[in-house]
């Protein structure tokens, strides 16, 4: 293995560390979410409040892209990523409603 090589080697480990760090920071980060919008859910399914509120997700989409943007994150995948979570809080609520 050349010293090239060998640094290469090392710089990929350091990132792929990182990566799995930040990787359990998201999972508990949404574990932590759920449980929120667990929450959420049995109070909307107890007060005959609707599973979803949009007018609520456009302000949190919006929050987000202008965060994304500050973080030079693309805002489309934030959005998409954001939106993606939200379908399946959704879903949660209306079990609970069921
Ligand atoms: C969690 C809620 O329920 C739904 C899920 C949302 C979310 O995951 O952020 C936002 C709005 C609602 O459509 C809520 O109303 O706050």
């Amino acid at each position: 293995m050349t010293d090239t090589t060998a640094r290469a080697a090392d710089l990929l480990k350091g990132h792929r560390e990182s990566i799995d760090r930040l990787d359990a920071i998201l999972v508990f980060t949404l574990a932590e979410r759920f449980k929120h919008t667990q929450g959420v859910g049995v109070l909307k399914a107890t007060h005959d409040l609707p599973p979803s509120d949009p007018a609520r997700e456009e302000k949190q989409i919006a929050r987000l892209r202008d965060l994304a943007n500050e973080a030079d994150l693309d805002p489309e995948f934030a959005e998409k990523f954001l939106n993606f979570i939200i379908q399946e809080v959704i879903k949660h609520h209306e079990r609970h409603q069921s």
